[in-house]
């Protein structure tokens, strides 16, 4: 090792200091990885291994990629959850000479993504800290592409639902914990199937109370917690201690932007477990996991790239606070009412850029020119926005209007300083107006004066000279030439110095022409220099607005939101829903927002919901396959959901009591990788609901018990609907659909239960869908005729018809005396009898019904008289 040349020795020190990361070494153009750091990167990236000599007997692997375009290869590493130390000369004078000074300047994680060109533009990069003790969970998490921070804590058994629950939510790139067991339960697997994110163990010692405490205090420049509303929450100062400690550490940088760290409840928000978000595709269908086909896809015209981003916060946090929906909805009604101002608003918002993220670049210290006329642009507008909203009258208008900060200053600092049309980096000049700075116009001017000396001096020389074609050109090693074709050298004068010979021409230097070049040299480094100066000098000058502009970024997309739920509600038809405290969802036509986008217009068929928390608290829906029961649920669970995000719904009137969560167990879900089966998913899914439902709640089950034999399901699905419909257990307003027609039996038995059914018409041997729901259970599952729809064969369909007439006739009498006995108490023994007789040879009396004595031959009603006797043995 001690043969080992000064750099490899450098790089080997720095790697012994980031050895979980892949160090970036910058050597001139390059960035160049060694020894593992190549031979990963090599994999990853696909780029050729070759070695370098370091002084040792081996050569060491390498494998680089060049500066300019090192980000795309940064993002790939990342993406795979690699972190990446980035490692830079450093200009250090007191350096010996020859001794070019490194050091790591920031590690790029993938939750600690800044860059836009790594970032997805309509999602947020969120990073989150867990800390897990005894008394709780504390959970901070934050984006320092736009600089939110938010944190939270949970408690008791509950606790590592609703860690999981947020994980959810949040989807967080980048999880660091100083723990992931909390009371003797471990979390990872659990984290794991919920979020595909990178889990690291972070030092114990940035949790502990004194030194996360500080940090906060020294970060916030604060002398206590109070403030931040974090005093008593020592679980959330752990979390939001160690995620700053993580930050810094990591970027090395200033982290200024992040001025503001804000403590939440979950009760604040309707609470949406994992289940939910993915059954009702909120942000993503559950097949292909694409945006298109989910809520969000259908909701999303917004105009902003920070619109996009709280749309999306906003689909994952309903309210549950009634003011505050209502001026969300009273603002939607009237910018869908006033479209003048709606499309003028519109208009604007598409001016304005990444504001969030702009300005955390500024303060963060590594935004360009171009970023800050982007600044500009959309400061421009403000003016305008905010006169349109001080004609609008509802109080969230007023509220954006009060926080857009008209940010003359900063639009007046850039237009003054800065060019229209700035280079991409800030290191090479072309970027302060002239205007703006004495000491730039004066070296431009030299510049621009040597430049029109040295093209006079061209047609000077041509003339002295007589050789036509003689020409003065700059490159990077000469500098400034004279450059003389082979034909013309006999006219080549003798104070021409040759510098250069090439195959059909030479070049020459002449003293004034050097002179002349050093001039204009100097100054271009000065200038170069100095803009770069000044244009950092603007660049903190307008960190020091960041609150203000991100208050206004904030504002604004508020504002793209709402124009956008306008945009949709006058497009697709939706109405105000009232929001109440009374435990009913009351839905006349509602529709499901995204099927019938899905549709021509008018195809889908609207449906009336009526639940409360009295006569109407369950729903049983029966219905046929394929008739739209899922549908249906999810369309209910969905306008409550976007008239708890404060949207107007797909529905010709709506009064939605809010709902503090909505739970979904809805399909089958294999989760075989977890090591459970289908059935045991589905039970865990169901588990989660009967533990955690209030009787605020809306519960959504589809085809409980399904998973398990036909007796078991009955059975499970039985007693889940007699647990929930009970208000001393749950009281919940529930929508369940089943194939076990015997449910229905509990309308009468049960309190609040009620039945629905899906209605179709019979044509022939085939059915038609009507899609209605209408009271009452099914009489019939038609699983063979929609089956037959589906294409499957003649035989199999005819013999299929067989065998359900044979189940048909044995099934009379199954669990349907005691049900009865059940449903009629009241009744005295001869009256039970009668109606015994009834019930059990019900099928028998149905066939009766149907048949036409007066029509048959002899022959077929002896048939059925023998079919009827086998039905009555049976
Ligand atoms: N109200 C409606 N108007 C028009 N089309 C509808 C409506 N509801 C459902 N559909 C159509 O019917 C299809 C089937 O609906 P859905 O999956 O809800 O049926 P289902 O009763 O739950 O079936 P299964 O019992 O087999 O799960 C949907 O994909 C949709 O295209």
């Amino acid at each position: 090792m001690e043969n080992l040349t000064p750099m490899m020795r450098q790089y080997l020190d720095l790697k012994e200091l980031y050895k979980d990361c892949i160090l970036f070494f910058r050597l001139g153009d390059f960035y160049e990885m060694f020894f593992e750091d190549a031979i990963t990167a090599s994999k990853e990236l696909e780029i050729t291994l070759t070695g370098r000599d370091c002084g040792l007997k081996e050569r060491a692997p390498m494998c680089g990629v060049p500066y300019h375009s090192a980000d795309s290869y940064i993002a790939k590493l990342i993406d795979r959850g690699y972190k990446v130390a980035i490692c830079e000369q450093i200009e250090d004078p007191s350096a010996a000479k020859g001794i070019v000074k490194r050091d790591v300047v920031r590690i790029i994680t993938p939750g600690t993504v800044i860059d836009p060109h790594l970032l997805q533009e309509k999602e947020n990069n969120y990073i989150m800290a867990i800390y897990c003790s005894k008394e709780g969970i504390g959970v901070s998490f934050g984006d320092i592409s736009t600089g939110e921070m938010r944190t939270t804590e949970f408690f008791g058994p509950k606790a590592p639902c609703s860690l999981l629950d947020e994980i959810a939510k949040i989807s967080p790139r980048e999880i660091i914990f100083n723990s992931l067991t909390y009371l003797d339960h471990p979390l990872e697997s659990e984290i794991v199937a919920v979020v595909n994110t990178n889990l690291y163990l972070f030092d114990a010692w940035a949790f502990e109370k004194d030194y996360a405490q500080k940090k906060i205090k020294d970060h916030f420049h604060l002398l206590a917690l109070d403030g931040l509303g974090l005093a008593d929450k020592e679980l959330s100062v752990a979390a939001t201690g160690a995620l700053l400690e993580y930050l810094q550490q990591t970027q090395k940088n200033s982290l200024k932007h992040i001025h503001q760290v804000r403590y939440y409840t979950i009760e604040q928000f309707m609470i949406l477990d994992k289940f939910t978000r993915r059954n009702l595709e909120l942000t993503e269908t559950i097949r292909d996991k694409s945006k298109k086909g989910s809520l969000l896809w259908v909701m999303d015209k917004t105009n902003t790239a920070m619109g996009a981003r709280m749309l999306r916060r906003w689909i994952e946090e309903p309210l549950q606070d009634v003011a505050s929906i209502q001026s969300r909805l009273d603002a939607v009604e009237e910018l869908k009412v006033n479209l003048l101002a709606r499309e003028d608003l519109k208009e604007l918002l598409g001016q304005v850029y990444d504001l969030e993220r702009l300005v955390a670049r500024i303060s963060y210290g590594n935004a360009n020119g171009r970023d800050l006329i982007s600044l500009k642009l959309s400061l421009e507008v403000l003016p305008e926005i905010r006169k349109i909203l001080s004609n609008l009258s509802t109080s969230r208008l007023k509220n954006i209007l009060d926080h857009i900060d008209p940010l003359e200053e900063v639009r007046n600092l850039i237009d003054e300083a800065i060019v229209d049309d700035p280079p991409l980096t800030i290191k090479e000049g072309g970027i302060i107006k002239d205007s703006y700075h004495p000491e730039i116009a004066s070296l431009r001017e030299a510049i621009t004066n040597g430049k029109s000396w040295i093209a006079s001096l061209e047609s000077k020389e041509r003339q002295l000279t007589g050789i036509k074609s003689l020409k003065i050109s700059y490159n990077k090693v000469f500098g400034y030439f004279i450059e003389v074709t082979k034909s013309n050298l006999s006219a080549v004068p003798q104070h021409y110095m040759r510098k250069q010979t090439l195959a059909n021409a030479e070049r020459y230097i002449t003293p004034e022409l050097k002179e002349v070049e050093s001039r204009i040299l100097g100054a271009e480094e000065k200038i170069v220099e100095l803009e770069y100066q000044v244009f950092i000098q603007i660049r903190e000058e307008i960190g020091k607005h960041t609150k203000k502009i991100q208050d206004t970024a904030t504002a604004l997309a508020a504002l793209d939101v709402l124009v956008s739920f306008a945009e949709i509600s006058d497009k697709f038809g939706y109405t105000k829903p009232v929001i109440t405290e009374k435990e009913e969802i009351h839905i006349i036509n509602g529709r499901h927002p995204v099927v019938e986008r899905t549709m021509p217009l008018g195809m889908f068929v609207a449906n009336d919901t009526l639940l409360d928390c009295n006569e109407n608290r369950f729903a049983i829906i029966t219905g046929p396959n394929m008739a739209g029961k899922s549908t249906y649920m999810r369309q209910v669970a969905l306008i409550v959901l976007m008239a708890q995000i404060g949207c107007f719904v797909p529905a010709d009137k709506a009064a939605i009591g809010i709902v503090d969560r909505i739970f979904t167990r809805v399909g089958a879900s294999d989760d075989l990788s977890q090591g459970q089966s289908t059935f045991m998913v589905e039970m865990s899914e169901l588990a989660n609901i009967l533990n955690n439902a209030t009787r605020k709640s809306l519960i959504i089950l589809d085809e409980i018990g399904r998973g398990t034999s036909t007796y078991d399901g009955l059975s499970i699905a039985w007693a889940v609907v007699e647990h929930i419909s009970n208000y001393e257990n749950i009281g919940a307003r529930t929508l369940f659909a089943t194939h076990y027609h015997e449910l229905t039996e509990l309308e009468g038995i049960l309190d609040g239960v009620k039945n629905y059914c899906i209605s179709v018409k019979e044509h022939g041997d085939d059915i038609i869908f009507l899609r209605k729901i209408i009271r009452g259970g099914a009489d019939q599952s038609y699983g063979i005729q929609v089956a037959k729809l589906a294409g499957i064969s003649e035989t199999v369909i005819h013999r299929a018809k067989q065998i359900l007439e044979d189940l048909e006739a044995h099934d009379i009498n199954r669990s349907k005396p005691t049900l009865w006995k059940k449903k009629h108490p009241e009744k005295n023994s001869q009256e039970q009898q009668l109606d015994l007789f009834t019930y059990q040879y019900e099928g028998v009396i149905n066939a009766l019904k149907k048949v036409d004595i007066m029509n048959m031959t002899p022959m077929e009603a002896m048939n059925c008289l023998y079919k009827l006797i086998n039905m009555m043995k049976n």
